[in-house]
């Protein structure tokens, strides 16, 4: 299979309350890009209303690190005291089928993925302030004080390694945002597109 109809593999990161989930809802309701949504696995409870096998696969530690063990996972991370991994075998097999694969993941696991799949594009969504960030994630409501205190500590260390990756989209709205991930997408398929056809190109001459 050629690079350019292998499928295209996107990291969104970004600090807890940013709005990934938000924004990525956006994003696969929008008529004009398919993407398949990698499910995490992962050994937090669930939230009201989340989904086993939907919003994430629900394990036990023990049984996640049985899949650290068996090599079940392209990457995992320890995230303010829980085990959050991707399945390896979903996102191989969609890649092969030449579909995009959407990972919504914490800033470790990223840096794991890029050591993997160097090609990837790497998206941070950034909030418009650390106030903003505090506000969002106290409004939803899902999180104790000390959660809520302990992630806000994880996205100052986030925060500071925005720079490892290939694009930084501001998530002041939505729907901007989301527009903006578009963009981000449609343009890393142009230039694959291009250099795929640069390459034909070459071997014809040889
Ligand atoms: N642009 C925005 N403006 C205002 N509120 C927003 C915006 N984007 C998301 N929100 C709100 O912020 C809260 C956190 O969003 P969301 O759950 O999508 O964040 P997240 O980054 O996926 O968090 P986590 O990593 O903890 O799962 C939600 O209540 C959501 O409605
Ligand atoms: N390294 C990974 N991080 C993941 C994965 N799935 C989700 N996450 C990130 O964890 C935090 C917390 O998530 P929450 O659902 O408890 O709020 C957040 O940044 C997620 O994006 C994964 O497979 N690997």
């Amino acid at each position: 299979m050629s690079v350019k109809e292998r499928g295209l593999l996107i990291v969104l990161s970004g600090p807890s309350g940013v709005g990934k989930g938000t924004v990525r809802k956006a994003l696969f309701s929008q008529p004009d890009i398919q993407l398949q949504y990698s499910i995490s696995v992962t050994t937090r409870k669930p939230r009201e209303g989340e989904v086993d096998g939907v919003d994430y696969f629900f394990k036990t530690r023990e049984q996640f690190e049985q899949m650290i063990r068996q090599n079940e996972l392209l990457e995992w991370a320890e995230y303010v005291g829980n085990y959050y991994g991707t399945p390896i075998d979903y996102v191989e097999k969609t890649l092969q089928e030449g579909k995009d694969v959407f990972l919504e993941i914490e800033v470790q696991g990223a840096m794991q993925v890029r050591k993997v799949f160097p090609e990837a594009l790497f998206i941070f969504l950034a909030p418009p302030s650390l106030s903003e960030l505090r506000k969002r994630i106290e409004m939803r409501g899902t999180e104790s004080e000390d959660l809520i205190r302990d992630r806000l500590q994880a996205a100052k260390e986030e925060l500071e390694m925005m720079d490892a990756y290939d694009y930084v989209v501001e998530n002041d709205q939505v729907e901007l945002a989301c527009e903006r991930i578009k963009a981000i997408v449609m343009a890393e398929h142009c230039r694959r597109e291009r250099v795929a056809q640069r390459y034909k190109k070459m071997l014809e001459v040889e």
